[in-house]
């Protein structure tokens, strides 16, 4: 049963299962791009978005949704894996999504995570963010740790895209993509959190059993760097799109 409910003031949306709350969350961006044809998407990988871009490609082939004028900007990279790395978020993207969508392939961006000056590559994508008029909407997972893209527990709420050491936790977690441990990059690029809350729409799509605690923890915890996707609450316009198992750790009435 769908549940709609306002926890802390964000709008969550409790579906049965995952493919629920992914065709949600396909919906709202479908919406979106119908309001807007030229969207700016700001894009997340991670194994949860992957059954929302599944909708979407079923949704473009039956011409429900046109992605030839959006634009996307992708939330990271990990340095060190050029785009045609198979584990690059590049790659990722181009696998799950953009092969599959008549996006404009010269209008999807996606941190380099080879470039040779990483600080003006970052200062760069802000810029060109910017320049784009600023993401419309905005799509996220969520870590187990709280973090959102890869700012990691402790991450400045005025961060923009920048270097980022990754910690042992998500190492370990985002290990499962890759052949073996010693695989995962330790460094990537991200935005920031104030990129993040620079978005006019922020879409959150967290499912499983294993996310219930940080879902908890952002919505109904204490608001601090120390759980970077509670900062969410402090943006005005959040959706939140759980199953059944993410939402399991709320108080809900
Ligand atoms: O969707 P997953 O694979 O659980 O990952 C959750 C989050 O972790 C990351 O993959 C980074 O480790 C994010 O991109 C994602 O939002």
């Amino acid at each position: 049963m769908i549940q709609n409910v306002q926890i802390e003031g964000i709008e969550t949306i409790v579906q049965a299962d995952a493919e629920q709350a992914s065709r949600t969350v396909a919906q709202l961006i479908a919406d979106q791009i119908g309001r807007k044809g030229d969207s700016v998407l700001g894009l997340a990988t991670g194994g949860t978005p992957v059954q929302a871009y599944r909708q979407l490609i079923e949704m473009n082939r039956r011409g429900e949704v046109d992605f030839s004028a959006v634009t996307s900007f992708n939330l990271d990279e990990y340095i060190g894996l050029d785009g045609a790395h198979p584990q690059s978020f590049r790659a990722f993207m181009n696998e799950h999504l953009f092969d599959h969508v008549n996006i404009d392939r010269a209008r999807t961006f996606v941190p380099d995570g080879c470039a040779d000056d990483v600080a003006a590559h970052c200062a760069k994508y802000e810029s060109m963010i910017d320049a784009a008029g600023g993401i419309d909407l905005q799509l996220l997972g969520l870590g187990h740790n709280g973090h959102i893209a890869f700012n990691e527990p402790g991450s400045p709420r005025d961060s923009r895209t920048r270097q980022v050491d990754l910690t042992p936790q998500t190492i370990q977690q985002n290990a499962r993509f890759f052949d073996s441990i010693d695989e995962v990059p330790c460094h990537a690029i991200t935005m920031g959190i104030a990129t993040i809350l620079a978005a006019r729409r922020i879409v959150m799509l967290a499912t499983g059993k294993g996310k219930a605690e940080a879902v908890a923890r952002m919505l109904q915890g204490p608001i601090g760097e120390d759980h970077p996707a509670s900062l969410l609450r402090r943006h005005d316009h959040v959706t939140v799109v759980l199953d059944n198992a993410a939402a399991g750790a709320l108080h809900l009435e």
